[in-house]
């Protein structure tokens, strides 16, 4: 489904990706570990077509991501670690305007059984963002990406600050996503998470892709021991 092929990308003389390989197949949760500055967010901005590549391919379902960017601003959604919504305006709009923006018009209730399948209780999708706790912003954050058919999820440390509830309620929403057969692309450091919700994990050291695990039959202790001496 996603596949990128030798990314590469240099800041001046400072090689930030050293040619990073990567496949997602649909279904799966790929989590990409690694420290400060090993290359993460790049990958992701990369993808996401806010970033040129100085070299490499990235095709999902078969479509060229870096030479196409309209076509793949259709076939990927976003989650930031802070999504960026209206605070003037209710979850049910915001949900509304950014479907919109993407080319579709649902119903209203179609709006709030989104809403509502991504953990939002109904009171909530009435009253404005501005009142949401960090949790409920990315539950329409995740309903905006539903709403929007994408066939990629990419995510940049979408569970920081989320209280263990509030993780676990959005840990759900994103397996849900996948089991519909969209994969997913998740930076993190929070690799308890990482092992519960991912399928698959990559941990990168400047600029590589140094280590892939498959996360059966591994546990946090186990990862957060080959993390460190990766690392
Ligand atoms: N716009 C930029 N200009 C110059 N250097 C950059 C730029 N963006 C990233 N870098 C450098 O590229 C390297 C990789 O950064 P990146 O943000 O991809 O790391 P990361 O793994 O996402 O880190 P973090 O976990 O802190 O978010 C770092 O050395 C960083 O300083």
């Amino acid at each position: 489904m996603l596949t990128v092929q030798q990314l590469r990308k240099s800041y001046g003389s400072h090689q930030a990706l050293k040619g990073i390989d990567l496949d997602i197949a649909p279904g799966e949760i790929y989590g990409l570990l690694g420290a400060n500055g090993a290359g993460k967010s790049t990958t992701i901005n990369i993808l996401l077509g806010f970033t040129r590549p100085d070299g490499g391919r990235a095709t999902l379902d078969g479509i060229d991501l870096l030479g196409d960017p309209r076509k793949a601003s259709t076939l990927v959604a976003y989650l930031p670690e802070v999504v960026q919504l209206y605070p003037l305006l209710t979850g049910l709009e915001n949900l509304a305007f950014f479907s919109e923006l993407a080319g579709f018009d649902y119903s209203k209730s179609k709006y709030r059984d989104l809403l509502s399948s991504c953990g939002l209780q109904e009171e909530a999708h009435t009253q404005r963002i501005g009142s949401y706790s960090k949790g409920m912003r990315q539950k329409v954050g995740i309903a905006i990406a539903l709403a929007k058919n994408a066939r990629l999820l990419v995510m940049d440390e979408p569970t920081s600050g989320l209280d263990p509830r509030a993780v676990e309620d959005f840990s759900a929403q994103v397996r849900a996503f996948a089991d519909q057969g969209g994969a997913v692309l998740m930076a993190t450091h929070d690799l308890f998470n990482a092992v519960a919700i991912g399928s698959r994990l990559g941990i990168m050291r400047r600029g590589e892709l140094v280590h892939t695990l498959d996360t059966r039959g591994i546990s946090a202790a186990d990862l957060q021991k080959l993390y460190l001496e990766t690392i």
